[in-house]
C-alpha cells in the first residue's frame, strides 16, 4: 500500500461514494484498478459542496439522498484495501465531515482502513497544525490544493506540507469537463516544482487520453473526476463497473 505511480502518467480516479450506491462504486473502484488506475480517490459525499461542478454535485445528492456516511465510506475503503491491497487509497472529503467525526478519530479510522492519504479540499495548509500532527501520527499522506492563484509562499508551504503527491488544480473555478487542458496548468506544476520533489497530479477538466497524454509532458499524474461520475451516471447501475473499466484502459492507449 503506497502512493506510486508508474513510468507512464499515473491515473487517479476520483470516484463519489455511494452513487449510485456503495456497493457499485466498490465494483467500479476495482474496474478502475483492474484497468490501469494507480490511485482512487474516493469521495465522501457533502451536502454543500463548494468547488464542485454540477456533475459532481449531482453525484453527491444523489449519495447523501442514499443516507451515505463517512463511516460507510471508510468501511468501503477497508474493503477495497483488503481486495487490492497495492492499489493507492486516498480518502477525498469536505472537512465538515471530519470534524464531526473528530480529527483524531478520523485519522486513526482512516489508517484502521488502509488508506494512504487524505485530501481534505478546504483544508487550507495554514491551518493544518492538529491535521497534520494527526496524519503523521498515523502514517498517513496529507494531500494538499495548489491553485494558479496561489502565491509562491503558499505553494512552499503546500510542499512541505504534503506526502505522497501534491494536487494541482488546473484552472480556477469548479470541477468539469473542458475542452483542452487550462493554459494556467504547465506553469503552476512548474512553480511547484521548486518546492517540492514529490509527484504533481494535475486535475480540472481531464477527461480523455489526449489530455492524460497532454498532462504527461509536464506533470506525473492526472486526476480524472467528473468524466467517470458522468459516464457512471449515463451507463446506470448495472453496466456502470465495466464502462469505467473500458473507459479507464482507453485513457492508457
Ligand atoms: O471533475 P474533474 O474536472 O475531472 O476534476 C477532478 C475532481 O473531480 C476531483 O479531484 C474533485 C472532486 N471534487 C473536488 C473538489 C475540489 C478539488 C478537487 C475535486
Amino acid at each position: 500500500m503506497s502512493i506510486t505511480f508508474s513510468c507512464k502518467t499515473g491515473i487517479i480516479a476520483y470516484l463519489t461514494a455511494g452513487d449510485p450506491d456503495l456497493t457499485i462504486t466498490r465494483d467500479i473502484a476495482l474496474a478502475a484498478i483492474d484497468n490501469g488506475a494507480d490511485v482512487i480517490e474516493l469521495g465522501v459525499p457533502f451536502s454543500d459542496p463548494l468547488a464542485d461542478g454540477p456533475v459532481i454535485q449531482r453525484a453527491s445528492e444523489r449519495a447523501v439522498a442514499k443516507g451515505t456516511t463517512l463511516t460507510q465510506v471508510l468501511a468501503l475503503a477497508k474493503e477495497l484495501r483488503a481486495a487490492r491491497p497495492s492499489a493507492g487509497l486516498v480518502l477525498f472529503s469536505y472537512l465538515n465531515p471530519v470534524v464531526r467525526m473528530g480529527m483524531k478519530t478520523f485519522c486513526a479510522k482512516a489508517a484502521e482502513a488502509g488508506v494512504d492519504g487524505v485530501l481534505l479540499t478546504d483544508m487550507i495548509v495554514e491551518e493544518a497544525g492538529e491535521y497534520l500532527a494527526e496524519m503523521q501520527a498515523n502514517g498517513l499522506a496529507p494531500i494538499f490544493l495548489a491553485a494558479p492563484t496561489s502565491p509562491d509562499a503558499r505553494l512552499k508551504a503546500i510542499g512541505e506540507a504534503s506526502r505522497g503527491f501534491v494536487y494541482a488544480i488546473s484552472r480556477v473555478g469548479i470541477t468539469g469537463t473542458q475542452q483542452a487542458i487550462a493554459a494556467d496548468a504547465p506553469a503552476l506544476v512548474e512553480r511547484l516544482r521548486q518546492f517540492t520533489s514529490l509527484p504533481i497530479a494535475v486535475g480540472f477538466g481531464i477527461s480523455n487520453a489526449e489530455h492524460v497524454k497532454a498532462v504527461g509532458e509536464f506533470a506525473d499524474a492526472a486526476v480524472i473526476g467528473s468524466a467517470l461520475v458522468a459516464l457512471i451516471e449515463k451507463t446506470g447501475p448495472a453496466d456502470a463497473a465495466a464502462a469505467v473499466g473500458r473507459f479507464i484502459a482507453g485513457l492508457r492507449a
